[in-house]
């Protein structure tokens, strides 16, 4: 994926991040989860059809939106903050920066703003003329999948172990409604009884949060301790059993023999050693099979397929 570069958009929208920034900067003083809502999309974009913007799109005649997939509908949210960078970005650089770029910008700046670190976004990317709501469905994982599942679900991405235990740790910040783990707080795989691998401290305040009978759509924080803060505390939550979803407690708790354990017991002994795996893993993930060149457009809106109809309409009408 040589095709994507850092320097794609130095002479044609030279502040391109610098806007990106802006705009987040100005979300999170109303909305502190919006940073990490924003690298949540890009990686629900990354993993169903390649980092092409799809997943912004509505309903249309000929789309079906993948924002209405099991794991998005209800769930995935920070498309005003996109519209309002597309926008931002259409008066500096018209028809220059893509939706799916945006996506992958934001990522890096969102986790910058919230204390992690900062890198060199690989850019290029075209968007799509399409969305695939079956794909959505099918590709991206669930939080009671077991974790060879999730294991084989990122290795069909070309993502390894520590790509999925590094971007596993994106969890470090932003919330989770209480039916993406309420299974762990009563009835255990159908056990009648919490979680083994649950903390009981922190069980107690998950059942208070998620009373039974309640409303499962109640958000919390995946990192209990740093909720707001892209740091390594997420790891180091997994080896104390206060991993927020199942997905995360199985990275550390797996009795199979992966290798994931070793993976966080390193990032909880060294921040760094996540940070910098992290940027490699953010960049693979951003790498996958964008398109590029000619491939696809520019849209315009983040949320529609441009209409190429309209200029040759408007010429139509006029010579009649
Ligand atoms: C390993 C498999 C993964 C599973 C099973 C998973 C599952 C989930 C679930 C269930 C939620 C809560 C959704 C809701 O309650 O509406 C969530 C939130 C989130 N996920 Fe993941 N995730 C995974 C990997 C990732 C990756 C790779 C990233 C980014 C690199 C990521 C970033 C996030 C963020 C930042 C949030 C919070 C979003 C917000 O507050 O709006 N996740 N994830
Ligand atoms: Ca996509
Ligand atoms: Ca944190």
């Amino acid at each position: 994926h040589g095709q994507l570069s850092p320097t794609f958009y130095d002479t044609t929208c030279p502040n391109v991040s610098n806007i990106v920034r802006g705009i987040i900067e100005e979300a999170l003083k109303t909305d502190a989860r919006i940073g990490a809502s924003l690298i949540r999309l890009h990686f629900h974009d990354c993993f169903v059809n390649g980092c092409d913007g799809s997943i912004l799109l509505n309903n249309s005649a000929t789309i079906e939106s993948e924002k209405e997939a099991r794991p998005n509908n209800n769930s995935v949210r920070g498309f005003g903050v996109v519209d309002d960078i597309k926008t931002a970005l259409e008066t500096a650089c018209p028809a220059t920066v893509s939706c799916a770029d945006i996506l992958a910008i934001a990522a890096e700046e969102s986790v910058s703003l919230a204390g992690g670190p900062s890198w060199n976004v690989s850019l290029g990317r075209r968007d799509s003329t399409t969305a695939n709501r079956t794909a959505a469905d099918t590709f991206l994982p669930g939080p009671t999948q077991p974790l060879d599942v999730i294991i084989k679900m990122f290795s069909d991405m070309g993502l390894d172990t520590t790509d999925l235990v590094a971007l596993s740790g994106a969890h470090t910040f932003g919330r989770a409604q209480c039916l993406t783990f309420i299974d762990r707080l009563y009835n255990f795989s159908g056990s009648g009884n919490p979680d083994p691998t649950l903390n009981t401290t922190y069980l107690s305040t998950l059942q208070g949060i998620c009373p039974q009978g309640g409303d499962t759509t109640v958000v919390t924080n995946l990192d209990l301790t740093t909720p707001d803060v892209f740091d390594n505390k997420y790891f180091s939550n997994l080896q104390v059993l206060e991993g927020l979803l199942n997905s995360d407690q199985v990275l550390f708790s797996t009795t199979e023999n992966n290798d994931t354990v070793a993976i966080v017991n390193n990032f909880t002994a060294d921040q760094s050693a996540f940070f910098a795996s992290f940027v490699v893993s953010m960049i693979k993930m951003g790498n996958i099979s964008p398109l590029t060149g000619t491939a696809g457009e520019i849209r315009l809106n983040c949320g529609k397929v441009n209409d190429n109809s309209t200029a040759s309409d408007g010429l139509l009408y006029s010579s009649m």
